[in-house]
């Protein structure tokens, strides 16, 4: 079977600097892979790179056998493929539930003409937008803060509401960046539970974490990099005993 995502031999940075050397890394659908590594190891880069905001400067990325190479971020987006970036781009005024309504794909009301012309059409689709927000801030725990601007929730909240404004897109394959960076052990619990949830749904998962405890308990494979190279793969055990990794990663310490 050929993997849902395959990046081939990508290569790209900024200016002079190459973050990305050779990179190759392939996932299967319905998977829960881990990407660990050094500050500057290139793991955000490599999303970038998938996600089409940073472009190749060679090499592939095929998505469910399309060649998404050159492709912009939403037509990326379109096919299933959505991230979730280190800092959370919540909108700080506007309450929880407008927040995830927000991030629903293709809003007709948002084009002038369909307000006049058909409104019914505009109202239920906004009906079935709201049904769905709700629906995935009671998967998320967040039903009772659905009413609060975003801006007052913990940091913990803050990154499961990112992940639900990911899902109003209906994706098939989430990019997640440090999904636990700045939450607290309880909420850690729970969006690893969530994250388990969504990939029992099959959704495929592939997880850039620091947390690397929370991450081997997550996820049966990962992949780690170092200066901008893919150093190993394998189960979480394989990878964090591998005297290479121990060296790059902390310096010996993990
Ligand atoms: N927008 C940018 N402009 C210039 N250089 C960048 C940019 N983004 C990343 N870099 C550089 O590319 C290299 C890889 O960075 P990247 O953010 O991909 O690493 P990372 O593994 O995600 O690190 P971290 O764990 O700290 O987030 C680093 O040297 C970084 O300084």
């Amino acid at each position: 079977m050929t993997p849902q995502l395959s990046v081939q031999n990508i290569r790209a940075g900024f200016g002079g600097l190459l973050a990305l050397d050779d990179v190759s890394i392939t996932v299967r659908k319905g998977e829960r892979v881990g990407l660990i590594g050094t500050n500057g190891a290139g793991k955000s880069t490599l999303f970038s790179v998938i996600s089409g905001y940073v472009p190749a400067q060679s090499g592939q990325v095929c998505f469910e056998d399309v060649n998404i190479t050159g492709m912009g971020v939403q037509r990326r987006v379109n096919l299933g493929l959505a991230r979730t970036f280190q800092v959370p781009r919540e909108f700080d005024q506007l309450s929880v539930l407008d927040n995830m309504m927000a991030a629903a794909p293709g809003q007709r009301g948002e084009r002038l003409g369909s307000l006049f012309f058909s409104p019914g059409s505009v109202r239920r689709q906004e009906a079935e937008i709201e049904a769905r927000a709700r629906d995935l801030l009671g998967f998320l725990n967040l039903a009772k803060v659905a009413e609060v601007p975003a801006g007052a929730l913990s940091g913990g909240q803050k990154k499961l509401l990112e992940l639900g404004r990911l899902l109003m897109i209906k994706p098939g394959f989430i990019m997640l960046d440090e999904p636990f960076a700045g939450v607290n052990p309880v909420l850690v619990d729970e969006l690893s539970r969530r994250i388990v949830d969504l990939n029992d749904q099959g959704i495929t998962v592939l997880i850039i974490e620091h947390n690397l405890q929370a991450l081997s308990d997550l996820v049966p494979r990962m992949y780690i990099m170092d200066r901008g190279k893919v150093l190993n793969e394998g189960t979480p055990d394989r990878v964090l005993s591998d005297e290479r990794v121990r060296e790059a990663y902390m310096g010996g310490a993990v």
